[in-house]
C-alpha cells in the first residue's frame, strides 16, 4: 500500500478523550531535521490548549521501512516508549487516509517495539504485549498516601487502589513517588472497584498531567486488579476512565489487549 501523499499539516484525534495532535511526516522531511529541543518546543506549542491546537501529546506519523512508526511525545515535549490510546488513534488515521487496510492486522512500530492493531468498526484493539508486574512503593498527594503496584507496560506505572477517586484531589502536581523505583518519572493511576472485573480510574500522566484516559494506564490497572483478585492471564476487565470505557483482556499467552474507540475529529494546516 503506498504511503503518500501527506494531505494535512496536522490532524486532531482522541481515544476516550485522551487527545492528540497527529503530524504526518512520512519521509521525515517536515520535522526529521529538528534537534530534540526544537521538536520538544514544537510539541509544547502544538499541545498548548490556549495558544496552540491543544492535546495531551503528539503522534508524529513516520514511515520506517515496511512499516509505520508512531513517534510519540507528551505535551511537555518529553518522549515516552508507548501510548495505548494514541496508537489506536494512529491506526484510525492510517485507515481513514487509505494508508492501511482495516481488514488486516496493522503493525505499527513504537519505542516499545512493534504493536499489532485490529479494527472492528468503531473499536480498535491494540496488542500491547506482555506486562511486567514488579514490586510495590508509595505514592502520595497532599493528605493521602498509598502503596502502589509497579506495572511496566513498556512505560512505567504506579497503580494505587483508593477508597474514592476524589481522594486523589486536584492532581495539579505530579503525585509524590519513589524516585529510585521510577528514575524517569511515572504515570500514577488511582483505582476503585465498581463490580466484578469492573474498575474505574483517574490518572496523572508523566509529561501531560491529569488526562481523561490513559491506555497503558488502563492495562496496568487491569493487570494490578487481576493480580489482587488472584486472577492472571485468561481474564478481562472493564476499565472506566473519565473520558469513557476501555476493555482490557489479559490472554492465556500473557498478552494484554486494549480495546476502545479512536476517532479523528479535525484536519488542517498550522503555522506553529
Ligand atoms: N496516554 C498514553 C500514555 C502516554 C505516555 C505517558 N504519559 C508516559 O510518559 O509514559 C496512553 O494512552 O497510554
Amino acid at each position: 500500500m503506498s504511503h503518500l501523499p501527506q494531505r494535512y499539516d496536522f490532524l486532531k484525534g482522541h481515544g476516550t478523550e485522551n487527545d492528540f495532535v497527529l503530524l504526518p511526516d512520512h519521509d521525515g522531511s517536515v520535522h526529521g531535521g529538528l534537534s530534540d529541543e526544537q521538536m520538544a518546543a514544537r510539541v509544547r506549542a502544538l499541545c498548548d490548549r490556549r495558544a496552540g491546537i491543544g492535546g495531551d501529546g503528539v503522534l508524529r506519523v513516520v514511515r520506517e521501512g515496511e512499516r509505520w512508526f508512531m513517534d510519540y511525545r507528551n505535551a511537555d515535549g518529553s518522549v515516552s516508549e508507548m501510548c495505548g490510546n494514541g496508537i489506536r488513534v494512529f491506526a484510525r488515521h492510517l485507515v481513514e487516509e487509505g494508508l492501511a487496510d482495516p481488514s488486516q492486522p496493522i503493525p505499527i512500530g513504537t519505542r516499545d517495539g512493534v504493536k499489532t492493531l485490529t479494527v472492528e468498526g468503531d473499536l480498535i484493539t491494540a496488542d500491547m504485549g506482555s506486562p511486567r508486574v514488579l514490586g510495590e512503593s508509595k505514592v502520595a498527594v497532599p493528605g493521602h498516601a498509598w502503596v502502589a503496584r509497579h506495572v511496566d507496560m513498556g512505560n512505567p506505572h504506579a497503580v494505587a487502589f483508593v477508597d474514592s477517586l476524589d481522594d486523589a484531589g486536584h492532581l495539579l502536581e505530579a503525585p509524590e513517588h519513589d524516585e529510585a523505583t521510577y528514575p524517569h518519572g511515572v504515570n500514577v493511576e488511582f483505582v476503585v472497584r465498581r463490580g466484578e472485573r469492573h474498575v474505574a480510574m483517574r490518572v496523572h500522566e508523566r509529561g501531560s498531567g491529569e488526562t481523561r484516559s490513559c491506555g497503558t494506564g488502563a492495562c496496568a490497572v487491569m493487570v494490578a486488579a487481576a493480580v489482587a483478585d488472584g486472577l492472571g492471564p485468561g481474564s478481562a476487565y472493564r476499565v472506566d476512565v473519565p473520558g469513557g470505557t476501555l476493555t482490557v483482556t489479559w490472554t492465556e499467552d500473557d498478552r494484554v489487549l486494549l480495546t476502545g474507540p479512536a476517532v479523528v475529529v479535525a484536519r488542517g494546516t498550522t503555522s506553529l
